[in-house]
């Protein structure tokens, strides 16, 4: 490219602002891109696209007078419509603008006339035929903008813009261009302008076109002509996306980057620039804004020489698709020079175009990743070239792989950075998909990476994941919304703001259910609204499978699933979770007691998924009895035995029942304050403590099972098989029996207190126990529970753990807890990462 011309060096440095054709549809459009440029204080050159959808009615037109075909009745429409937005854009006619259009489309119906009648030299018409819409729109955004009164001139590239045909598509004549451009400035003198974009005319005089998304290189052919200091693109997005939004719900609007990011992205199948559009910007460091013409104040994405190191290392992931690999094997080839270019000689030669190479510094193989459409002709060519070798046996034969997709993470971050393959390749581990060939130059700027093709989405959300947001997001289902999962709720709502600023760790609640509905949300549920939107029209039936599969999801590294429902449905449900590698945490009992072949598969399947299973709550709510269970016996200690008051429902009812207010009152008292089970019985029966007794003994590793518990079941027979509600009905049957009891003991000055031990040799008994007023266990309060741990080292003197063991707020704690423990071992942020590590998805507009 020549030097920038001197011809206006007093001239103000000018703003270009290009307008697409989204953003140009109509005539209020018009009126509200025209506003957008109201800056007085700046030159203003502003370069148009057709109104939307033109272009591919105006190349229909030219297809249908080249067949011979009936093109009036779509040129009418085309007139009316343009005609229609003058009218609202010209009401009293200042601008002259019907009349305008009305001679550019006398100029067109000649000229499809000419090419349906087959006349002489028409078909020289027929490339810059294209680019009417921009002349059109060009005078609509003259009027739109207050035309020569506000002192808005007209520039019809035409007039100034010289093109030639060059290999990598139009090429401009600067020189040329530059003169003309001077003489019409000259002419007219400085002020602002309204210029066609896409058209131009070619060295023999003919109009033509830059080619599909012109308008883009006209606006920044023209900000290189007019030496600006900026060029804004406005169109229908924020700006630059990190990835694909249709596949990436998360991909955020990058503030900024490079222009080599952006020509890398550009070529991997981004919706940026095209790379020929950034060259005349770039040759004169002229910053490059996309922007949102619906969302203006958006700040939108600054292409410019330098993106400014952030720290993220990647900016962008492009997705190519519909791609094969040949690789070329061959032992022989070891050492020998020339085979490289033997390959790629025989793929020129056969007109295939490679999209990647990789070749491991073996040099046993050479692999291309190229287009699918090429790879027969490629995979033929390439054997007919090594044909001898092959014959020889020097090199083993071309092989053919289909159905391939190649992953690109670029950034300019990424040169010297270490760790970025590493986290590119950890997360696409991580998401199960199998590199199959990778590729980075020695510019650092792109890590490609083949893959199968129906891994391309998964490995996408995978690798955005990775870079983009905290490895301690986890994408979290809750199950169970009553006393607990309420109170959960509401904790997590409270806590998860901080969490995300101060820890890194981003707990995002994307499902929820009850015994019958369940609501999956891409976006989020906001905690507080959980429990009223599963009453709401967004609400479906609960369907297990369906609700796994959403928070599995894709695009979150993690997947964590709280069950607070006491139901063996969904606790049957953990081994497949967990070896999907989704973590489970859970107050339900079920599991952890149930059989022990369920109990075995979930262990099982926390190995071989990966899905981590915790359940401290299920034992003394959110008191640490498993923590430190598990710590002793982690530490090398040996365990004797436990016992003590498991129950915090028993333990505060035998804390208030001294015979002044009926058994059954308490337990209702109880039940309100979310002491009980679900159905109470399980607290009165024993059957609760003894699951707890039976998860306690299975961490310690014992084969422990319910059966092997001796229960004492305060229940009366008559009650024990009724349903729940015939239950809570008849709960007074108990009081008699429990006075009875109670008045017993008080005669000998002992209170009663819901015992549970475990000895040394296995046995594990349950029940109701008269102790004298000095045993520790009379000197609890409320709900509290009383563990106690005998151990070889506390043989003498039990370690004890003491407090409240049940309510729902303590419980959901207890949860909470275990959802973070989980959260925070999943590892710290690394060094860097990328800016947009707090936002959440930006939305097309
Ligand atoms: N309360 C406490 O102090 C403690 C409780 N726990 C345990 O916490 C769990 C919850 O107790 P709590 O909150 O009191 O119980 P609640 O009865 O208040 O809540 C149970 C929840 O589970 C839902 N649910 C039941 N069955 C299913 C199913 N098949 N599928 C999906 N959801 C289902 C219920 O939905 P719906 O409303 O539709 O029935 C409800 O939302 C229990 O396992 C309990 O043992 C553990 C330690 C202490
Ligand atoms: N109902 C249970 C709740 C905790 O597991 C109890 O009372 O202990």
């Amino acid at each position: 490219m020549p030097p920038a011309d001197a011809s206006h060096p007093s001239a103000p440095p000018c703003h270009v602002h290009k307008f697409g054709g989204s953003s140009l549809a109509d005539a209020p459009l018009y009126r509200a891109a025209a506003a957008l440029v109201d800056d007085p204080s700046r030159t203003r050159v502003v370069v148009v696209s057709a109104m939307q959808g033109v272009t591919d009615a105006l190349i229909a037109l030219l297809d249908t007078a080249q067949r011979g075909d009936a093109w009036q009745p779509a040129f009418d429409a085309l007139r009316e419509r343009h005609l229609v937005a003058a009218e609202a854009l010209d009401p009293d006619g200042h601008f002259d603008l019907r009349a305008r259009l009305e001679e550019e489309f006398a100029t067109l119906r000649h000229q499809l006339q000419a090419i349906a009648g087959g006349e002489p030299d028409a078909a020289q018409l027929a490339p810059g035929l294209p680019g009417f819409g921009e002349v059109f729109s060009s005078f609509l955004m003259h009027a739109a903008l207050g035309g020569d009164a506000a002192s808005w001139r007209r520039l019809d590239a035409r007039d100034v813009l010289v093109v030639h045909e060059g290999e990598m598509g139009m090429a401009v004549d600067w020189p040329q261009s530059r003169a003309r451009l001077a003489q019409w400035r000259a002419a007219q003198g400085d002020g602002n302008v309204v210029i066609t974009g896409f058209v131009a005319r070619d060295t023999h005089g003919r109009a033509t076109t830059l080619g599909r998304n012109g308008s883009d290189y006209s606006a920044a052919i023209f900000a290189n002509l007019f030496d600006a200091a900026a060029l804004t693109i406005w169109t229908d997005v924020d700006g630059v996306l990190s990835a694909d939004p249709r596949l990436v719900p998360e991909a955020v609007c990058l503030p900024s980057m490079s222009y080599a990011e952006a020509c890398e992205l550009a070529y991997f199948g981004a919706k940026v620039l095209h790379p020929q559009t950034m060259a005349p910007v770039q040759e004169r460091g002229i910053p490059l804004w996309i922007r949102n013409t619906k969302r203006p104040e958006a700040p939108g994405t600054l292409i410019a020489p330098d993106s400014g190191r952030d720290g993220a290392p990647v900016k962008g992931l492009s997705l190519v698709r519909d791609l094969a690999i040949v690789e070329l094997v061959g032992n022989g080839m070891v050492g020998v020079p020339g085979a490289a270019e033997r390959l790629f000689g025989a793929l020129r030669g056969a007109g295939v175009s490679v999209t990647m190479i990789s070749q491991g510094s073996s040099e046993h193989s050479i692999c291309c990743v190229l287009r699918a459409d090429q790879a027969e002709r490629a995979r033929d060519a390439a054997a007919a070239a090594f044909a001898d070798a092959i014959a020889d046996g020097q090199a083993q034969g071309v092989t053919l792989t289909r159905d391939i997709a190649v992953l690109a993470a670029v950034g300019d971050g990424m040169v010297g950075t270490p760790g970025v393959a590493a986290r590119l390749l950890g997360g696409l581990a991580q998401a199960r998909v199998n590199a199959r060939a990778i590729a980075q130059g020695a510019g650092e700027r792109n890590i490609s990476v083949a893959i199968g093709a129906n891994d391309a989405t998964r490995a996408l959300r995978a690798a955005h994941a990775a870079f983009w947001l905290s490895p301690q997001t986890l994408s979290v289902g809750v199950i169970g919304p009553g006393q607990v999962g309420s109170a959960l709720l509401v904790q997590m709502s409270a806590a998860l703001p901080q969490l995300r600023e101060r820890s890194g760790l981003d707990l995002r609640l994307r499902a929820i259910a009850n015994s019958r509905a369940m609501v999956l949300d891409e976006r989020g549920v906001e905690p507080v609204d959980a429990v009223a939107r599963l009453h709401g029209g967004a609400a479906q039936p609960l369907d297990l499978d369906r609700f796994a599969d959403h928070v599995r999801g894709e695009h979150l590294p993690h997947a964590l699933i709280v069950d607070c429902s006491a139901s063996p449905r969904v606790a049957a449900e953990y081994p497949r979770w967990l070896a999907r590698g989704i973590h489970v945490v859970t107050p339900n009992k079920q599991a952890g007691s149930g059989a022990w072949d369920h109990y075995a598969a979930i262990q099982d399947a926390s190995r071989r998924g990966g899905g981590r299973f915790r359940y401290e709550a299920t034992v003394g709510a959110g008191l640490p009895v498993m923590l430190t269970l598990r710590n002793l016996l982690d530490t090398g200690d040996e365990l004797h035995g436990i016992d003590g008051m498991l129950s915090g429902t028993l333990a505060w009812l035998f804390n208030r029942f001294d015979g002044s207010v009926p058994f059954s009152q308490l337990v209702r008292e109880a039940q309100a304050l979310g002491y009980t089970e679900p159905d109470p019985r399980d607290d009165l029966s024993g059957l609760d403590v003894a699951r707890k007794l039976v998860i306690l003994a299975r961490e310690a590793g014992r084969a422990l099972s319910l059966e092997d518990v001796d229960v004492e079941n305060l229940v009366p027979p008559a009650l024990r098989d009724v349903d729940r509600e015939e239950f809570l009905a008849r709960l007074s049957e108990m009081d008699e029996p429990m006075l009875a009891r109670q008045r017993d003991a008080a005669r000998e000055g002992r209170s009663l207190r819901h015992l549970a031990q475990l000895d040394r040799d296995g046995l594990a008994r349950v029940g109701v126990v008269a102790l004298p007023a000095e045993h520790a266990c009379c000197h609890t309060r409320l709900t509290d529970n009383l563990v106690q741990f005998r151990t070889r080292r506390y043989s003498d003197n039990p370690l004890v753990v003491q407090g409240p063991g049940a309510g729902p707020d303590v419980t959901a704690a207890g949860v909470f807890g275990d959802v973070l423990a989980i959260a925070q071992s999943l590892g710290a942020a690394a060094s860097w990462s990328s800016p947009a590590i707090d936002v959440r998805a930006q939305v097309h507009a």
